[in-house]
């Protein structure tokens, strides 16, 4: 173990575990390093050979990571059931549009009471599922949980100081977790409100495509904050309409994690939307960067999903018609600026109109 490993385990769990991430992207390679520094066994799944054979060779995922050098006693595999057989807990960082698929092909590989975490902030389109339910009707004998909050993978891998919350029912979930990822950069707060802390890490990357948009038009410092705060009381609108606590976005799983990704150009989704602001098409610019931003499909969903609740969501529907429907952005923004007036914070003065 090298001596930065030593110092970062000084709070984590003195005894070394096995544990497994899923998926070789840039948040599964961040929190393998953790998980390796903090002095564990992680065994990494990812679907090619080749990523694996270079991380084997070399200690670096060159597609998702280049500058990031993995040490440690980490397994990289794209055997899954060897992955995960044996895990005290596994990881799982597939994004959205995989996650169901992922899971169901290799439910057998999974233990009666091993603790699965799913890394993914997105929705699943059939049905509107969020990863926790993905994982309740496909693997219902583990014990869940939900890591989410201002976590952008490059800095964590860089071991800038960060927190993050863990959700989950059980309380064993939440104790592994704390006890398997905490350390002197890395600070594990708990949570209750799976649905709350799931659907908040979800909703926030539409909002950082409107951050990055209103950058890239180099709206002003007071509407960055206009928008950030909007976003988080229209987020909580439509989450407390599906069951969420409002208290939960009051924590680092809503304010804090949209804080750092609408105001960070690291933020995929948030670059999403500077391009599209700058006059890239959609397209060009998801292809672009090479990385899944979930906020484009999620915008999608969230959008359908408000219209058939009665949800009122102008910066979403506002979106919508800049990224679908070929809407001029100066128009959806004066149409947002010149909307009826309204309450600030409805959970006090309630909204009177639909507006
Ligand atoms: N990167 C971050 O800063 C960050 C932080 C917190 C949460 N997340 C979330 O983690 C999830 C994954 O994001 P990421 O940043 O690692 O994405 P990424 O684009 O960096 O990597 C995605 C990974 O998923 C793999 N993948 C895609 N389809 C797959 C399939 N069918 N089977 C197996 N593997 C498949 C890809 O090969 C790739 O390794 C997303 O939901 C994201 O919102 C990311
Ligand atoms: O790069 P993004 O936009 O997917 O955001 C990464 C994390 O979710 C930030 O918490």
């Amino acid at each position: 173990m090298s001596e930065q490993t030593s110092s970062a385990r000084q709070h984590s769990s003195e005894e070394t575990m096995d544990v497994a991430v899923l998926g070789g992207g840039s948040f599964g390679t961040a929190m393998t390093k953790v998980l390796a520094e903090n002095g564990h066994r992680v065994h990494f799944w990812m679907r090619d050979e080749h990523q694996v054979k270079e991380i084997r060779e070399t200690g670096i995922n060159s597609r998702y990571m280049p500058d990031v050098s993995l040490s440690g006693d980490i397994l990289p595999t794209t055997d899954l059931e060897a992955a995960v057989a044996g895990a005290v807990a596994v990881f799982v960082a597939i994004p959205s549009k995989a996650f169901r698929t992922v899971i169901r092909e290799h439910a057998g590989a999974f233990e009666a009471g091993q603790a699965v975490i799913s890394l993914t902030k997105g929705i699943e389109k059939d049905g509107f599922r969020l990863m926790s339910e993905i994982l309740q009707e496909e693997i219902p004998r583990s014990k869940i949980g939900v890591l989410s909050g201002p976590n952008l993978a490059q800095e964590i891998a860089n071991r800038d100081l960060t927190a993050t919350v863990i959700a989950a029912k059980d309380p064993d979930v939440r104790n592994v977790v704390q006890s398997l990822l905490g350390c002197e950069y890395f600070r594990v707060y708990a949570n209750v409100d799976v649905y709350g802390v799931e659907l908040a890490g979800a909703l926030k990357n539409i909002y950082a495509i409107v951050a990055g948009l209103a950058s890239a038009l180099d709206l002003g410092e007071n509407a960055k904050a206009m928008l950030i705060t909007r976003s988080l009381a229209e987020m909580s609108r439509f989450a407390v309409s599906l069951g969420a606590n409002p208290m939960t976005f009051m924590g680092l799983a809503g304010v804090g994690d949209l804080i750092v990704t609408c105001s960070s150009s690291k933020s995929r989704n948030f670059r999403i939307g500077y391009a599209v602001g700058k006059g890239q098409g959609l397209d060009e610019a998801a292809a672009e960067l090479g990385q899944v931003a979930e906020g484009i499909r999620t915008l999608l969903l969230v959008k359908e999903k408000a219209e058939d609740m009665g949800v009122p969501m102008p910066l979403v529907g506002g979106m919508y018609k800049i990224l679908y429907g070929g809407a001029a952005i100066r128009d959806v923004i004066n149409g947002l600026m010149m909307a009826v007036q309204n309450s600030d914070v409805e959970f006090i003065l309630p909204r009177t109109t639909s507006s």
